[in-house]
């Protein structure tokens, strides 16, 4: 299969290598001269726990309208890069190439659906949630936890085709992956177990220390239980909790050398994905008139250390709500 992925950062890295490895035709489009050169000329290089690094030949080029028409496109930018990564894939898409995301947060997968409106329509918009795990450790260089579940559903409607071709690539890929007829709901829950990318950017903790300290651990619990109390208001009530906590905790556990995506953009000094993250969480509660006090503080943090950075207005910094 032809497949497109947009990104050359960590999970773009870890899908693509594991698809050039099993067969696949992949072209990289990223923005990053130096990451691409790094691509072509040495490979993209895997470090997976318990096996040795994989090296797999690579293509990367910044100019998308070089690619042509591809089965199937994985969208692997950060959320708030959606809007531009959109724009370049428009010469990728024709109207049987099926578009997945994988993004975390919420709102992403609008923004691609009201893009293309033809392949929403007939089923080739995918909606994914990943619990692998990716880290760059440098240009064309990733760590990999692959062990972990990845659930795909229809963006729209109930026609699961599409999905389940996506999660045949997954499969031959040899990770685990599933079909889920409310892919909203396990995006929800996402969302709400993804409260540990602020526990990690705020306290610099990689993944498996975060489990380790029974206070971050305490508070990891926290976080899920009183974003998941959001969730289950949003109607979500086939969510369970106790299982999204141990979802997550077994992930980081798993995951000795990881950071956490937002962990690595406070790493990497550039903006996080905090509003649709904690701020998700945070407009819905305000929505439900419920309290999310620790989604606020952590929120209020990691904007603030945004606005320090230079990366945000300061007049974002006002309190925690103030979402975009
Ligand atoms: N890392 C993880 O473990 C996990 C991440 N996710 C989610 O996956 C998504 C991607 O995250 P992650 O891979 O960590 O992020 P990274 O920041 O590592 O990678 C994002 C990549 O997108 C590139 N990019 C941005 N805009 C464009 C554009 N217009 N055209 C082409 N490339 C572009 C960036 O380029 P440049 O390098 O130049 O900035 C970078 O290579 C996020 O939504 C994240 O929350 C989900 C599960 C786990
Ligand atoms: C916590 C983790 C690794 C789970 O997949 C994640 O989603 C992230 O780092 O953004």
């Amino acid at each position: 299969m032809r497949i497109g992925i947009i990104g050359t950062g960590a999970m773009a890295s870890i899908f693509g290598g594991g698809l050039i490895g099993a067969g696949h035709e992949v072209v990289f489009i990223g923005k990053n001269a130096a990451t691409i050169a790094a691509l072509n000329e040495h490979g993209l290089t895997v470090d997976r726990d318990g096996s040795p690094s994989s090296n797999y030949a690579a293509s990367a080029t910044i100019d998308a309208a070089s690619v042509g028409i591809c089965d199937i496109v994985l969208v692997l930018v950060k959320a708030y890069d959606t809007p531009a990564a959109v724009s370049a894939l428009v010469p990728l898409i024709a109207p049987e190439t099926s578009i997945v995301t994988l993004q975390n947060g919420v709102g992403a997968g609008e923004i691609i659906a009201a893009a293309f409106p033809e392949n929403l329509e007939s089923g080739k918009i995918v909606k994914g949630v990943t619990y692998q795990g990716g880290t760059v450790l440098a240009p064309g260089h990733v760590y990999h936890h692959s062990t972990a579940a990845t659930l795909f559903g229809p963006f729209l409607g109930a026609d699961t085709a599409g999905a389940k071709k996506v999660a045949a690539l997954w499969t031959e890929a040899g990770w685990a992956a599933s079909i889920t007829d409310d892919i909203d709901a396990e995006v929800w829950k996402k969302v709400v177990v993804n409260g540990v990318n602020a526990i990690a950017a705020t306290t610099g903790l990689p993944s498996r220390a975060m489990t380790e300290s029974p206070a971050v651990r305490q508070l990891v619990e926290d976080i899920v239980l009183e974003g998941m109390a959001v969730a289950h208001a949003l109607g979500y009530t086939q969510l369970d909790e106790r299982q999204a906590v141990a979802d997550i905790l077994r992930v980081l556990a798993e995951t000795p050398d990881g950071r956490t995506s937002m962990l690595q953009d406070i790493d990497a000094g550039r903006r996080t994905e905090i509003d649709v993250l904690n701020g998700a969480v945070i407009e819905a509660a305000e929505r439900l008139d419920i309290d999310v006090p620790l989604n606020r503080a952590l929120y209020t943090q990691v904007i603030q250390w945004e606005v320090a950075q230079g990366l945000r207005s300061p007049r974002f910094g006002a309190g925690a709500g103030t979402v975009n």
